[in-house]
């Protein structure tokens, strides 16, 4: 059990190797030993700014989507995790490497990076915040599952900065948070017992799309 809820563990093991292939991907590992090249991060980091720019207004439409008061708060306090902790930890770095605010914001995006963000996008747009929370949940707890493991196998300090932010308790607090917003807008909209239902299906084929498409971003990552 992941400590992320249910519905979480539940797609997660739907989505098989896929999600093995994720949170261990090579790129990962790299982080862990402190073996990948700092030119890959700097590279990755750029992307990912860019990437949780869309992350965020895809959050924002949960927000939209939203039902009940208790979802537009969780969905808000998520817009502001990604806006005001995570996204400066990508600012800070870069600036500290020479690549200015500007730079940053100026970044072209990969296709890798598009595709991801822009089927995130589209599944808010043309589904409900079931379909949306579904393909937000694999970037959210995956990264909360690779900290925390990083966070008490890493044999390098070379990015130690970064494992702390997704070790830490305020990105594990998140993703608690996004776990139990997920259970309670699938209870709320499949009923209690949602892995009955024959939504259940098409979602859990969302988070593996979702899954697959951080593969791809690692990948990206390890191709500047
Ligand atoms: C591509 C990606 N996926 C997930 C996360 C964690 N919020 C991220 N920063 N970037």
């Amino acid at each position: 059990m992941s400590g992320y809820g249910t519905a979480f563990d539940l797609m997660r093991d739907q989505a098989g190797d896929a999600w093995r292939d994720y949170t261990r991907h090579p790129f990962v590992e790299g982080l862990k030993d402190g073996t990948l090249p700092q030119d890959a991060f700097l590279h990755y980091l750029r992307q990912d700014y860019v990437f949780l720019t869309h992350f965020s207004r895809a959050w924002a439409l949960a927000v939209v989507k939203s039902e009940t008061h208790a979802e537009m708060l969780a969905a808000v306090g998520t817009v502001n995790a990604l806006v005001a902790r995570e996204m400066p930890l990508h600012i800070g770095i870069c600036e500290a490497a020479g690549i200015s605010q500007d730079a940053l914001f100026a970044t072209k995006e990969r296709a890798e990076n598009l595709a991801y963000t822009r089927f995130v996008l589209e599944a808010g747009y043309s589904g409900d915040l079931a379909d949306l929370l579904a393909a937000l949940a694999p970037c959210v707890m995956g990264y909360g599952e690779i900290g925390r493991r990083l966070g008490t196998e890493k044999t390098s300090d070379t990015y130690a900065d970064w494992i702390g932010t997704y070790a830490g308790a305020d990105y594990q607090g998140a993703c608690k948070a996004a776990g139990d917003m997920l259970d309670a807008a699938l209870r709320r909209r499949l009923g209690p017992d949602f892995q009955t239902s024959p939504r259940w299906t098409r979602l859990c084929q969302t988070f593996r799309t979702a899954t697959e498409l951080e593969i791809n971003f690692w990948q990206m990552g390890l191709t500047p």
